[in-house]
């Protein structure tokens, strides 16, 4: 691992901690070594200051849904092109998804994406380990050794399918409990939503002539799913949730403590299947875009707290693959580097949430559901130094030419979003300011 484990210490001035008052934030060896008006007084001899006034100071965002492509598809993208978005994102730790080629289902792979990411070094890269042999839905995969293995693998799923048969969703319940794990479930009954599908099911399908997929086909999993959390005491995620049905079976579930979380992508909050009227693959999407009326219940949903998490469903696709009369394109687009900016349009401009919920949101929420222990502790004294400078009130104009990202599959490009990650910090080292990133070798040593 080449990480650097010292860096100089940095002083933030003057930052709006979470949006909840200006303070000072001193880092040394990699942690936060004091929060408050004081700070200062124990910064050590060379310290460099950074002034961010004006700006919010979060804990450094984690992405509980991400798709790297790599091993596989390194033409899509890969763990260091992916990270590299993540980081000018304002990430500092990813999951990245198990449907590579090969699939990770099993130590070896989840460890060659656990080093690719150390490597790399522009966030914590951490893989899912699918539930299934091969996605194929039929035997669980090496479940237990991808825990004990050094990628300490505590999400599991096998998104891009749905774990439809309920036996099968039972078992991996069962054994992720023993350690404390959780099942991501992309939920789709493939019975309902057929090969084809590649849009909402609904009035508009039908005046496009595109193969529907019903919100039934999302919520009759999430109920099932739901009930065999209940009945094995086990956790499971919801993930990508996209419909107003499905946010009312998680909130009969949490009422009655049933232990299941659910995320919404930038994209179900902000984008609806009319865009699809044009036919651009662009807005392809699993699962599709919704009409209106889901987008503001998700909203809803997400501001009140019966979904937990924004999580991005980061889906890099090659021109080739996405390139096609729309029945035929790849469903995906790219989330990592517009998320917040999207998040802080649609949820922060609004009056819908705070910094405080967006940092809830996009870094405590999914660090307590992955279990990832300290790094999810946010701004505060001892905590890992992984921090994300935003600038709330800055104006962007989405260009997908800027992107880290390898791929173009941008449904964002030329949007207006007002919100912008300003500096990105992983454990003391700056690894992205102004969309200008550094992995582990090539950080200026005169940077702030
Ligand atoms: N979201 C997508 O449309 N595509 C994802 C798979 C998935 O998240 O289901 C992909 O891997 O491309
Ligand atoms: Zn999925
Ligand atoms: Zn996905």
């Amino acid at each position: 691992m080449t990480a650097r484990t010292t860096t100089r210490p940095v002083l933030v001035r003057g930052a709006d901690v979470l949006g909840q008052g200006t303070q000072d934030v001193l880092v040394v060896d990699g942690r936060i070594a004091a929060v408050g008006s004081d700070a200062s007084a124990d910064a050590p001899a060379g310290t460099q200051r950074l002034s961010a006034d004006g700006l919010v100071l979060l804990p450094g965002l984690v992405d509980l849904h991400t798709h790297l492509r790599e091993p596989g598809r390194e033409d899509a993208e890969t763990v260091s092109t992916g990270s590299q978005a993540a980081a000018a994102g304002g990430f500092t730790a990813v999951f990245a998804m198990a449907n590579t080629d090969p699939v990770t289902d099993n130590t070896e792979v989840a460890e060659r994406v656990l080093d690719l990411g150390r490597r790399a070094g522009y966030v914590d890269v951490h893989p899912v380990g699918a539930v299934s042999k091969g996605l194929a839905g039929e035997e669980l995969a090496e479940i237990g050794l991808m825990a004990r293995s050094r990628a300490r693998v505590r999400v599991f799923s096998d998104d891009g399918r749905c774990v439809h048969d309920a036996r099968l969703m039972r078992r991996a319940l069962e054994y992720v409990k023993a350690f404390d794990g959780v099942v991501s479930q992309h939920s789709q009954d493939p019975r309902l939503a057929g090969a084809t599908s590649c849009c909402h099911e609904g009035e508009l399908s039908g005046r496009l002539g595109l193969p529907g997929w019903p919100a039934v086909a999302e919520e009759t999993i999430v109920a099932r799913d739901v009930m065999l959390a209940r009945h094995t005491g086990s956790r499971v995620h919801v993930a990508h949730v996209s419909t107003a049905g499905s946010v009312e079976v998680i909130r009969w579930a949490k009422g009655r403590g049933i232990d299941v979380t659910a995320e919404v992508t930038p994209h179900h909050l902000m984008l609806t299947e009319d865009l699809l009227a044009g036919y651009d693959p662009v807005y392809k999407v699993n699962p599709p875009l919704r009409p209106t009326e889901d987008a503001q219940v998700l909203q809803e949903a997400l501001a009140d707290g019966t979904i937990d998490v924004v999580a991005t469903d980061h889906a890099p696709h090659v021109r080739q693959d996405k390139e096609h009369a729309f029945v035929d394109a790849a469903f995906g687009m790219l989330g990592l580097e517009t998320a917040l900016p999207v998040v802080s349009t649609v949820m922060v401009r609004s009056g819908r949430m705070g910094w405080a919920d967006v940092a809830r949101a996009m870094s405590s929420a999914p660090a307590r559901i992955a279990r990832l222990g300290t790094q999810g502790q946010g701004v505060v004294a001892g905590a890992p130094a992984n921090l994300t400078l935003v600038d709330p009130d800055r104006q962007t104009t989405v260009d997908a030419t800027l992107s880290r990202s390898l791929s173009r599959n941008n449904p964002w490009h030329g949007r207006d979003l007002v919100g912008a990650v300003h500096l990105t910090m992983l454990r003391g080292r700056v690894t992205a300011r102004e969309g200008l990133v550094w992995g582990t070798e090539d950080v200026p040593e005169e940077e702030l």
